[in-house]
C-alpha cells in the first residue's frame, strides 16, 4: 500500500479501492514531511521540524507556533466537490508541489457512500457526533463516526498547548442557495465568535455564516466543542456527481487553504461585518411526525425568506408558521427521520460578540 500510494500519489483512490479497513503505514517526504495513513481514508501531513525548533524561531520572530488543521470531506458521501478539492490537496502533498508547514489531517468522512453515489448508506454520518453513534443499534456509519472521533482525539491531543486547532468539514448543499458559500458557526457556549475566522472564511469566498443557536451532533460541534478548534461546517455549493464540478467556483478557498497549510500570510484585514451575511438560527424544526411536508416547492433556495405567518410546512397536520417578522429557510428536508430536524429558519445576527 506503502508503496502503491508513494507511487500513485492518489490518496483518493486508495480510499476508494479500500472503502474500509486500509491497514497503516507511513513514510516521509524528503526531508520536510512524516506521512501516516491511519485507516481508510485518514492520512496525516505532519512537518518534520520539531516543535522545539519551531519554538526557537518563533522567538526569533521567524516562525509562528505550530497548528493543527483537520480537513474532512465526503461526511456525506455524495457531496463530491470537497473530496475533488481535498483530493488537489493531497496529490498536491504528496508530489511535494505543497509543502505542509504545519499539521494537517484528511479525513475522507465515508468512503461507502461515495462508492454507493449517496449521502450515506444506512444513516446520516453527520447525527452521530459527540458519543450519538452509542445510542442505538451499530450501523457502519456508527462506527466509522466513533473511529473518526478517535482519530480527531489523537491528532489534537498531539498537538502543540499553544498551536491553533483548525477543523474545516466541506460540503456541499442539496438545494441551490441565494448566498451560495457559507458556513455554520456551531453553537460556542457563550464564547465569542472568532473575527478572524469569519474574514479567513470571507477570503476563500464563503460571504455568509450562521451561528447555531444550540449543541449539535455534527461534525464541526464535536471538534469546536471538545477540542476548542476553530471549527465550522462548510458549504461550498450545490451537491453534483463526481466530475461534474466547476472547480473554478472553488479557486479562492483552494488558494486560502493552500496558504493556510503552506504557512503563508493569510493577508486578512480586520474583522468588518459589511464584508459579510451574519444570521444567526431562530430555530431548528425537528420532524414529529412521518406525515410532514413543506408548503414551497423543492426548487426554493437555501436563505429564501418568509414574513410571519407564512405556512412553511405541515407535521402530521399541526401547521408550522413564521413566527420572526421574516425568517429564511436552509436545509429543508422533509425526508429525515422522525426527530431529527427539517429545516433551520434565520434571523439577522444580532447583538453578537466577536474577538
Ligand atoms: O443541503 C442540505 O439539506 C444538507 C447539507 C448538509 O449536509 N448540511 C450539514 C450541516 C451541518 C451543520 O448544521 O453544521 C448537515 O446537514 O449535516
Ligand atoms: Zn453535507
Amino acid at each position: 500500500m506503502r508503496d502503491t500510494l508513494m507511487l500513485s500519489k492518489d490518496f483518493l483512490q486508495l480510499t476508494l479501492d479500500n472503502p474500509v479497513g486500509l491497514e497503516a503505514f507511513e513514510f516521509t517526504l524528503g526531508q520536510h514531511t512524516q506521512v501516516s495513513v491511519w485507516d481508510t481514508g485518514v492520512i496525516q501531513f505532519e512537518p518534520l521540524v520539531t516543535y522545539e525548533a519551531n519554538q526557537e524561531s518563533e522567538q526569533d520572530g521567524k516562525e509562528e507556533a505550530l497548528k493543527s488543521i483537520v480537513l474532512s470531506s465526503a461526511v456525506h458521501g455524495n457531496e463530491t466537490a470537497p473530496i475533488e478539492l481535498c483530493d488537489q490537496l493531497i496529490t498536491a502533498l504528496l508530489s511535494e508541489t505543497l509543502i505542509a508547514r504545519h499539521r494537517l489531517l484528511f479525513l475522507i468522512g465515508n468512503p461507502p457512500a461515495i462508492l454507493n453515489g449517496t449521502r450515506f448508506v444506512e444513516e446520516n454520518l453527520n447525527r452521530l457526533f459527540s458519543g450519538a453513534h452509542a445510542k442505538g443499534e451499530s450501523n457502519a456509519e456508527r462506527v466509522r463516526a466513533k473511529k473518526l472521533e478517535q482519530y480527531v482525539d489523537r491528532f489534537f491531543n498531539a498537538a502543540p498547548k499553544d498551536g491553533s486547532r483548525y477543523h474545516y468539514d466541506l460540503h456541499t448543499a442539496i438545494r441551490a442557495s441565494k448566498h451560495e458559500k457559507f458556513a455554520i458557526y456551531p453553537y460556542p457556549h457563550g464564547a465569542p465568535y472568532s473575527g478572524e475566522q469569519i474574514m479567513f472564511l470571507a477570503a476563500c469566498g464563503i460571504n455568509t455564516v450562521l451561528f447555531h443557536h444550540e449543541p449539535t451532533t455534527t461534525f464541526s460541534y464535536f471538534s469546536a466543542h471538545g477540542y476548542q478548534a476553530h471549527a465550522f461546517t462548510i458549504e461550498l455549493g450545490k451537491v453534483m456527481p463526481m466530475g461534474q464540478n466547476d472547480m473554478t467556483r472553488f479557486i479562492a478557498v483552494k488558494e486560502m487553504l493552500t496558504r493556510l497549510v503552506s504557512g503563508r500570510d493569510l493577508e486578512l484585514g480586520e474583522f468588518d461585518p459589511s464584508q459579510v451575511n451574519l444570521y444567526q438560527v431562530h430555530r431548528s424544526i425537528n420532524k414529529q411526525f412521518d406525515d410532514f411536508s413543506f408548503t414551497f416547492a423543492d426548487d426554493v433556495e437555501n436563505f429564501t425568506a418568509f414574513p410571519r405567518g407564512y405556512i412553511l410546512a405541515k407535521d402530521g397536520g399541526t401547521e408550522i408558521k413564521v413566527e420572526a417578522e421574516s425568517e429564511s429557510i436552509v436545509f429543508p428536508n422533509a425526508n429525515v427521520p422522525v426527530g431529527q430536524r427539517t429545516v433551520l429558519c434565520l434571523v439577522p445576527a444580532k447583538d453578537y460578540r466577536v474577538v
